[in-house]
């Protein structure tokens, strides 16, 4: 087969991953992910089972013990290889009080595509546009902080988005939301060309959003077929497991 017609390699791909806080026990072992262009993800496991820690690393926010995380094939060793892959991937953390830290909305938009190199009039209308797509016109000037939980949120994603990156890790992006503002989420992101990785304990929201249905647990992510959320498939949470019943 020629070059040009081999598969395009994974958007990330994580080998062997392996961590552990100090004197705690290990989160990641040998952890193996790979999510490839497409595809949509969602990540599932009981609290404090490591998957905030797993997007971490996957950002080169948090170092492994061991292990390598890939970007569009090439290996990211170095703290310029990881700031690259930050500008491609973004990431919505748990907490938008971690992602918001300018005073007003707009100012908070605009940080990213300023910071990718746009002049400042490109900046604004990108991060204008953005806005808008969220259905957040008329927020620019809002102070962030003052705004509620589910505005954070969305402000949050509106930030990510403004970077239009290639791919998504979105950490529990429902909590926080009326389900008014819910299923908005579920529109925005069905609508979005990127793939992406969504961590939640809310199944019918995973449902809705992705294809592939992954589950961490005891340092591992298994994400075989049997764990596909299927269109007809009646999903609920069983145990501390995701389970699925096939037709
Ligand atoms: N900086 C830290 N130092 C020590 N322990 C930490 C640190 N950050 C997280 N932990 C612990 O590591 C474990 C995994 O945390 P993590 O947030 O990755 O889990 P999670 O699967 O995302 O959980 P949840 O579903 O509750 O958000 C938890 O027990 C947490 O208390």
């Amino acid at each position: 087969m020629s070059e040009s017609n081999s598969p395009p390699p994974p958007i990330l791909e994580a080998q062997g991953l392996t961590f552990a806080y100090p004197g705690r026990e290990r989160l990641m072992d040998g952890l193996d992910f790979i999510l490839r262009p497409g595809e949509r993800i969602g990540l599932v496991g009981h609290n404090g089972a490591g998957k905030t820690t797993f997007f971490l690393a996957l950002m080169g926010l948090l170092k492994p013990q061991a292990g390598r995380v890939f970007f569009n094939g090439s290996e990211a060793c170095t703290e310029n290889d990881f700031a690259a892959l930050r500008r491609r991937v973004g990431l919505l953390f748990q907490n938008a009080d971690d992602q918001l830290f300018s005073p007003t909305v707009l100012e908070d938009v605009t940080f990213g595509p300023l910071n990718l190199g746009q002049p400042p009039a490109q900046a604004r209308e990108t991060a204008l546009r953005t806005l808008g797509m969220l259905n957040l016109s008329g927020f620019e000037e809002r102070v962030t902080h003052k705004l509620s939980g589910g505005e954070k949120r969305l402000v949050a994603l509106a930030c990510v988005l403004a970077m239009e990156p290639e791919a998504l890790l979105l950490d529990e992006p429902t909590s926080g939301l009326d389900p008014e503002t819910r299923e908005r989420l579920i529109g925005i992101l069905r609508g979005l060309p990127v793939s992406y990785v969504i961590i939640s304990h809310d199944l019918d929201f995973l449902e809705h959003t992705t294809g592939l249905l992954c589950a961490m647990e005891h340092g591992k992510i298994d994400c075989s077929p049997r764990m596909s959320i299927h269109k007809h498939a009646h999903v609920h949470i069983h145990g501390d497991k995701p389970h699925v019943h096939q037709e």
